[in-house]
Order: structure tokens, then sequence, then C-alpha cells
């Protein structure tokens, strides 16, 4: 079994390039779906998790060719609109394949799909949304079955809490339904904005992405169209958090900062520096006192990433005093807890609340990747702790940080993948 072996309380220093979003490029692939021609998509990252998706598509028909970072899809001889249960429980976000395959070919098939497991994460608001553009959803032991009787048809969605999602999958149908679409309590994510601008690219007309009123003016075609992903703020979190932890100074290029504004924030609030130029930031901790408490409340965009909660947990666990966390997006978020806490950690937690109650050390220990953010906690803490910590399940991180053993290393960390 392959496992990471890190071994702590080294300073890092130097600069990491980060790629390209992996929760901007899945559902820009899936919208490719939606013509028949030739798209190109630059800056895609090497993950497991867009490997998997172009695996569905190349299971429905699509051609995918994926060197280095570009990938060329053609979708004209996209035939099939089931996706295979191997793939759809692997990853949460085939469920995106709903909203394109019922506007090109008026149905879909889909097994409930799978993901991490850090909340039960329904897909009511995916599919009330589609059946108000006109869909007819029927649920069985097989999965969700959606049909629509010709074009799907424009109209006014409300959601109830603002899923990215539903959001996405609305609006990729929406493109090609007759009339207007407005989705109201949109998501606001900057991976929401890169799809609408990825789906006008390919001619639909889609409007206010980034805020909380999409509308969509349904298209009768659209054609093929070139796109570059834009950079994944979570990995950018996520290294300069590593960098905060063991009180290094590391440059974070290929960034936009606008998008991580509540997560600097909290950084500066703690005690760490962030300086932000042109497409990099760099964080830097001078003089050794230790890390100030900060209070985290997840919130959807532009608040507090949920995807960043354990990640910052990690770096509280060194904190003089007490941070509290709130974790409001997913029901079972808190699963790294009890990996930290066999490194030492002093966490309490009390349903959507941990107090963290910060020690002058933590020590390495044999520790699993409970989901994909809970692994980049745990690396965040093996860096700072005394001794060597070993990470088990790396199938999680895999899904979601490129190259990580090679980018840490370029830091100056003492990190190795070993099969054990
Ligand atoms: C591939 C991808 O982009 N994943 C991200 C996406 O996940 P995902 O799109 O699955 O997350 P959502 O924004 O949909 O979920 C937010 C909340 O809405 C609830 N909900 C969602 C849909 C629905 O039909 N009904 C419902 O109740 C969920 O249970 C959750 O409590 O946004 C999350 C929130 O920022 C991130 O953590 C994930 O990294
Ligand atoms: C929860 C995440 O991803 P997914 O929605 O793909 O499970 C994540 O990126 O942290």
């Amino acid at each position: 079994m392959e496992k990471i072996i890190v071994s702590g309380q080294q300073t890092l220093s130097g600069e990491v390039a980060i790629s390209g979003a992996k929760n901007a490029v899945l559902p820009i692939i899936v919208a490719t779906l939606l013509t028949e021609d030739r798209c190109t998509l630059y800056d895609v990252p090497r993950l497991a998790d867009v490997q998997t998706i172009s695996e569905v598509l190349q299971s429905l028909g699509a051609k995918v060719d994926y060197q280095g970072h570009t990938m060329v899809i053609e979708g004209a001889e996209v035939s099939k609109t089931e996706a295979p249960y191997e793939y759809v429980q692997k990853m949460r976000a085939s469920v995106l394949i709903m909203g394109p395959l019922l506007a090109r070919f008026g149905r879909v098939n889909l097994s409930m799909p799978g993901g991490c497991a850090i909340g039960t994460r329904p897909i009511d608001l995916h599919l009330k949304g589609l059946e108000l553009l006109g869909a007819t959803i029927h649920i069985d032991e097989d999965g969700v079955h959606a049909e629509s009787n010709g074009r799907l048809h424009g109209n006014d969605i409300f959601l109830r809490v603002p899923s990215v999602g539903a959001t996405e999958n609305l609006m990729m149908a929406a493109t090609l339904a007759d009339g207007v679409t407005r989705i109201e309590n949109a998501a606001e994510e900057p991976e929401i904005v890169d799809l609408a601008n990825m789906l006008n690219a390919m001619g639909a007309d889609v409007r206010g992405a980034g805020t909380s009123m999409i509308r969509i003016t349904g298209v009768d075609r659209l054609h093929g169209a070139s796109h570059t992903i834009i950079p994944d703020r979570i990995e950018a979190g996520s290294y300069l958090l590593a960098g905060a932890i063991t009180k290094s100074r590391i440059k974070v290029t290929n960034c936009i900062a606008d998008h991580l504004r509540p997560v600097l924030d909290k950084l500066e609030e703690s005690g760490a520096k962030v300086i932000v130029d042109a497409e990099a930031m760099t964080v830097e901790v001078i003089g050794g006192d230790r890390i100030r408490p900060v209070n985290i409340k997840t919130l959807p965009y532009p608040g507090f990433p949920t995807d960043m909660q354990s990640q910052f947990m990690a770096y509280m666990c060194l904190a003089e005093g007490t941070a509290n966390f709130t974790e409001t997006i997913f029901e079972n978020r808190f699963m790294h807890v009890d990996e930290l806490r066999k490194m030492g950690a002093n966490i309490q937690i009390d349903g959507k609340n941990a107090f963290v109650t910060g020690t002058p050390v933590l020590y390495g220990a044999d520790v699993k990747a409970t989901d994909l953010r809970a692994g980049a906690a745990l690396i965040i803490a093996a860096l700072a702790a005394e001794g060597e910590t070993t990470i088990g399940q790396l199938h999680h991180l895999d899904r979601g940080y490129e190259d990580l053993i090679g980018k840490f290393k370029q830091l100056g960390a003492k990190i190795e993948r070993v099969d054990q």
C-alpha cells in the first residue's frame, strides 16, 4: 500500500506554481458535451478526477486527447446517455453530465454519484431545477433517469442553498433551452465564472455569473471553443498554510489572490504576512512568536471556503490559545480531527463546531487521509511536527493535488511516497 512519509520541522523556501483548478476543469470538461465540435482546454491539471471524468466522456463516445496539460475533446460521436456506475460512484462531479446530456439528447441515466464522504450531499436541487426546465425525472434502484420531450424550456429557478454543482448543472442545461432561465441564489464561486466564460466562448448567452442571479438565454446550438482553466485557489491556499505553519517564506505563483481573500485575511490575523503581486502570493513569518488563534466559519463564496477548513485547522493546532471552527456547508467535515489528535492536537467537537486549543508541538504519527482536504491538512501538520508522519489512503489526495510530492520537494520538504 502506498504511503507518504514526511520528516517534519524543516523550513521551506522557494517557489511553487499552482495548477489549473480541479473544481473548474471538471464542469468545463463536461460542458464540451454540449457541442459536436472540437474543444481545446489548456492548464488542465494531471489529477485522478480529471482522468475519471475524461473516461466518463469517452464511455459516452467522445474522443479525448490528453497530452501534458492540454486536453482536446471531440463530441461528434457522442451517442450514449448512460454513465457507467464504475466511474460515477468514484466521483461526485459526474452528476454534472445530467444538464448537458439532457439539453443535447433529451435523456440521461446516472447512478447516484460518489465522492468524499464529507456529508450526505443530496442532488435534490439539481433534479428540481431540471424538472423546472421541463425534464421528467424518475429514480429507482439503478439511479436517476431524466427525459425531456423535445427542447428544455427556460424558467425561473430559485436555489434553496447556493449549490455550486446545481448552479453549474442548470446553467449548462439552460444554454440550449428554449427561452430565458434565471437562476436565483446562484453560487458565486470563481469556478462558476470560469464555466460561464467557457460556455460563452462556445456561443452561449450567460450573464451575471459571479453574482447571485444568473440569466441564461438559450441558443439553438453551441460550437467548439478554446479555454484556459483558472488556477486552483484551494491548492494555492494549501501551500500558503504549509509555508505559514513551518514559519517559512515561500512564493506561490500562477494564482489569483482575489479568489482567496478570506483565507489571506485569516492568515494575516494569525500573524503571518502575505505579500500579493500580480499572479503571485508570498507568505512569510518573521520572528518566533506562536501562531495567534483565529475563528473560522465556512460559508459559500466569497466567505471562507469549506475546502480550506481542515488545512486551516491543522495550522491552528499550533496556535497559542483556542480557535473556534464552524462548518456550515457539510455535516461530516471534521474527519481529520481524529487523525490530527493522533499527532497530539487538542480538539473538541460539538456539532458544527470544533474548538482547537493549540499546543506548542505536534508529533509525527501514523495517520490516514480520510478525504481529500483532510489529506492536505495532515501533510501541513506533518511538515511542522516533531519526527516522522506516515500518511495512508492516498487515493483521496490524488484526486485533487497535482505532483504533490514534486512540488513539496521543490520547496525543500522532506517528503517521500513509498510502497509499503
Ligand atoms: C467538484 C466541485 O466543484 N466540488 C465542490 C462543490 O461541491 P458540490 O457542488 O457538491 O457542493 P454544493 O455547493 O452543491 O453543496 C453545498 C451544500 O448544498 C447542499 N446541497 C447541494 C445540492 C443539492 O441538490 N442539495 C443540497 O442540499 C449540500 O449538501 C451542501 O450542504 O462545492 C463545494 C462547496 O463549495 C466544495 O466543497 C466542493 O469542493
Ligand atoms: C470536496 C471536494 O471535492 P468533491 O466535490 O469533488 O468531492 C473538494 O475539492 O474538497
